[in-house]
């Protein structure tokens, strides 16, 4: 791959696709201070991407602008073509179906200037699958954001085998620059890792309604009331670590490993050998990058906090009802 230029010297963007997500990707593209060019065939695209992008803006100045961000640096564009023309990026956000989509990264393929990156906003596709046709499939990458991007920082960036590594890497930190959190994998990963997650989650949650075991309510409320506030701190893994108490995680395995096999999701059970165990504990280990039980208690504990308080779920909170408080 022929890079146009380094991911820090990239000043214009091309997002493809302006919906919910594309939007939302607009939004944030041009609060970090880019010049944004975007394209959707709808006809009352242009009209809607600006109430989205009006709309955000107000979180967007809170959050704070990179010098220069102004919503006057959007161009909608009335072709493909033209939105592509002079981008040192692009980011496709089309509905994800995959015709559609395979027949638009081979479009934007042809009409992108030679070795600028193309990331798809796709939300489970492998990349595999939809460059198949491209001519220059090196440059195609998964760039799988969370809704909405202007706020959520979280992107998973993965190539398929088709795409050069350097592309990869290079998407990964062009979105670091642009303020983004990045996740890359080294292979294709079905539904990518959080997806993958969400989707175990989702899938319980369906079966439990479905059943008549849990409300959509309840099943709600059983992560905003719980797991949910802690995993904003810290993710599964150094969350369950804390439930080992001293002993971290490896108490944790050894205490409630074999609940593993107790009939409570509708999903297998991973065989929890020695290899298993001994990854999640040295991965936590490795997540805690050298804070102690102790530190991560009160780290989480201070976060768990914040968020109550941010949500309006304490006395003396700023927003929202105040739990406890009639
Ligand atoms: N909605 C979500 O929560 C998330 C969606 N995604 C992914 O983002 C992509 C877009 O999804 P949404 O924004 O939710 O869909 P959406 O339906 O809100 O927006 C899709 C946009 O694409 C436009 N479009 C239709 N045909 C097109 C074409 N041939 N070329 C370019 N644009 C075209 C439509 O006019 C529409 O404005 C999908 O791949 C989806 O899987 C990823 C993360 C989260
Ligand atoms: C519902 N969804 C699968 C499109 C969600 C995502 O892909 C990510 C998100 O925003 O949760």
């Amino acid at each position: 791959m022929t890079e146009t230029c380094a991911p820090e010297q990239v000043r214009r963007v091309a997002c493809v696709g302006a919906g919910v997500i594309g939007g939302g990707w607009v939004a944030h593209f041009l609060a970090r201070g880019y010049d944004v060019t975007a394209w959707d065939p709808a006809p009352d695209a242009e009209a809607r991407l600006r109430r989205l992008v009006e709309a955000a803006w107000p979180a967007l100045e809170q959050l704070g602008l990179a010098p220069g961000a102004s919503i006057g640096r959007l161009t909608v564009t009335a072709t493909l073509e033209e939105a592509v023309a002079e981008a040192q990026f692009v980011q496709e956000s089309a509905p994800e179906k995959l015709d559609l989509k395979l027949e638009l990264l081979t479009k934007l393929d042809a009409a992108t200037p030679a070795g600028v990156v193309i990331a798809s906003s796709t939300s489970g596709y492998p990349m595999t699958d939809m460059q198949t046709e491209a001519v220059t499939p090196g440059r195609l990458v998964v760039g799988h954001p969370f809704n909405p991007p202007y706020l959520i920082p979280l992107v998973e960036v993965v190539g398929g085998e088709r795409t050069d590594l350097e592309a990869v890497r290079w998407a990964s930190r062009f979105y670091e620059m642009a303020g983004k959190s990045v996740i890359t994998m080294d292979r294709e990963v079905p539904g990518f890792i959080a997806n993958r997650l969400q989707e175990a989650l989702w899938r319980e949650a369906l079966h439990m309604v479905a059943s008549g075991e849990a409300t959509v309510r309840d099943i709600d409320l059983s992560i905003t009331e719980g797991p949910g506030l802690r995993w904003a701190i810290m993710g599964p893994m150094l969350t369950f670590a804390l439930a080992g108490g001293e002993g971290g995680m490896a108490h944790m395995l050894d205490h409630f490993g074999p609940s593993l096999k107790s009939p409570w999701t509708r999903l297998e059970a991973p065989e929890l050998d020695k290899a298993l165990y001994d990854a999640v504990v040295a991965g936590c280990d490795d997540a805690a990058d050298g804070r102690t039980i102790a530190d991560l208690v009160s780290e989480r504990d201070r976060g768990v906090i914040a968020v109550l308080r941010a949500t309006g779920r304490l006395p003396g909170s700023e927003t929202g009802t105040e739990a406890g408080a009639e």
